[in-house]
């Protein structure tokens, strides 16, 4: 890490303000070359802004602007920082991000300002990786997940875990090297309590992906049922925008049509589709009703449209993927003029895309279908994402095995080789090393000698 980066740090376009930011060894010298103060560069106060001027190779003024120093190591990656607040046009920022080029800097990749933050230990893998989700959060539940995640919330929990497994490796160690000591039977059964507890936790870290995929990506929500029931006035009402075609014609939506909305803070990915029915001779339309069933089968929520202002017999339900049914909200549509009474046991919403009615009980049903909120406390919005979830399963394979291994009272060195194995993916998932640790716990707990 000894090139120093640059980046313009705020988003591309015309804006009041264009940040332009460097790190490493030269940041200040480079800034310095380019900027004209009262003071010069490598004397400024850190962390105070200070004015001056921005200058190119001739003298002339590219801008005039606010620069910050932060130094080693106090500041965002660690290294040296230095920070130019200029006006926002995009040629300005441009040309004062070239300047800092042509003094030798090197353009910054994506996320590079934050790995070295990383590298130099100021955060964990889990605050960097928030450090994204935070950048993305398209709902208030996904930015709250991300601000905690910054805390170092799952961190800690992870650490937690973490200190348990090392405490667990230097007990099965200690008998490794005292081979002659039997474990005793209570020894024996708290440990293997230990190892429980311990997958347990792993478990319930596992058990908020679900509810990390959903705030990251969105919750993907189908919307299907015969042609004509109102499938895609649906859509509209959701989202309140006329984004899709709504006619009395039956076959008016050919193609998947895809909408974010969000719904009590949660994100949902709605998707219309082609009305579904068994028999057509239109090609296009055949091809929407394919591209229908496998969004169905992929599906968190599926919102099922039917005609409820007609009899239950006449309507020709869509044959939904095994395995579906727990996901799916059903809607009695139509029900300004009239919901039938053969309905009154089918279970489903009345709702009217005309009037609104109905709205408010579907926007509950649908958050229900896919945050059930439990487990956790309120406030505590621990969600972790894909490789969170790949770290935690093997870490739990690994525990699972352990646990087999210690019942089957294999020798301690089997058992620990296991739970090595959670160790290290635990690690993985803040991005910790472990061995020197483990070492170091063998010798301040057990006494050699004993
Ligand atoms: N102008 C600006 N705004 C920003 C950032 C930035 O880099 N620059 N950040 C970037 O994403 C976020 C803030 N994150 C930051 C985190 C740590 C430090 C920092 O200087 N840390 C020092 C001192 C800590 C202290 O004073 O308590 C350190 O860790 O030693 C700076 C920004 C959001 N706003
Ligand atoms: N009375 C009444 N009519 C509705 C309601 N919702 C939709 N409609 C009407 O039903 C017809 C079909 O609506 P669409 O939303 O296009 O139906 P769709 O399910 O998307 O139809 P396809 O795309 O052809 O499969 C239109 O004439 C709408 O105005 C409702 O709640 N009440
Ligand atoms: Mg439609």
């Amino acid at each position: 890490m000894s090139e120093t980066i640059a980046a313009i740090s705020t988003a591309f376009g015309e804006a009041a303000i264009g940040v332009i930011r460097l790190s490493g060894p030269q940041a200040r010298e480079m800034a310095g070359a380019v900027f004209e103060g009262r003071v010069p560069v490598a004397d400024l106060e850190p962390r105070f802004q200070h004015f001056g001027r921005i200058v190119d190779g001739n003298g002339s003024t590219v801008d005039s602007v606010l620069l910050t120093v932060f130094r080693k190591p106090a500041s965002y990656t660690g290294e040296d920082v230095v920070e130019i607040s200029g006006h926002g046009g995009i040629l300005v920022t441009r040309r004062i991000y070239e300047l800092l080029l042509a003094q030798g800097a090197r353009a910054a990749e994506p996320g590079e300002f934050t790995q070295r933050a990383f590298l130099n230990g100021k955060m964990d893998l889990t605050q960097a990786e928030a450090v994204m989700d935070l950048i993305h959060a398209q709902s208030e539940l996904a930015l709250q997940a991300a601000t905690q995640q910054l805390e170092g919330r799952l961190g800690k929990e992870a650490e937690i875990l973490r200190d348990d497994l090392i405490g667990l490796v230097a007990h099965l160690e200690a008998y490794i090297d005292f081979p002659e000591e039997d474990i005793d039977p209570d020894t024996g059964a708290a440990m293997e309590a230990r190892m429980e507890g311990l997958i347990g936790c792993l478990q319930g870290l596992l058990d908020t992906a679900e509810h990390g995929r959903i705030l990251r990506s969105g919750a993907r929500t189908v919307i299907c049922g015969e042609p004509n029931v109102g499938k895609s006035s649906l859509l509209n009402l959701l989202t309140g925008v006329d984004r899709a075609i709504v006619s009395a014609q039956a076959g008016t939506t050919r193609d998947t049509i895809e909408e974010m909305l969000h719904i009590h803070g949660l994100p949902f990915r709605l998707v219309d589709t082609a009305g579904l029915r068994e028999h057509t001779s239109d090609l296009i339309e055949a091809t929407g009703m394919e591209r229908t069933r496998k969004e169905l089968a992929q599906a968190d929520v599926i919102l099922e449209v039917v005609d409820g202002s007609q009899p239950m017999a006449e309507a020709r339900r869509v044959e939904l993927p095994a395995g579906t049914s727990g996901r799916v909200v059903l809607i009695l549509n139509k029900s300004d003029e009239a919901t039938h009474e053969s309905w009154s046991l089918a279970g489903g919403l009345a709702l009217s895309c005309k009037t609104g009615a109905g709205i408010e009980t579907l926007r509950a049903a649908m958050k229900d279908k896919v945050w059930s909120g439990a487990g956790r406390e309120q406030g505590q919005l621990v969600a972790i994402n894909a490789r969170h979830q790949r770290c935690f399963q093997e870490a739990k394979g690994g525990m699972e095995r352990a646990l087999e291994a210690f019942r089957g009272q294999l020798a301690p060195e089997f058992v620990a080789v296991d739970v090595r194995e959670a160790l290290q993916a635990v690690g993985e998932v803040t991005g910790r090393v472990d061995v020197e640790e483990i070492l170091g716990v063998i010798f301040s707990q057990f006494c050699i000698g004993k």
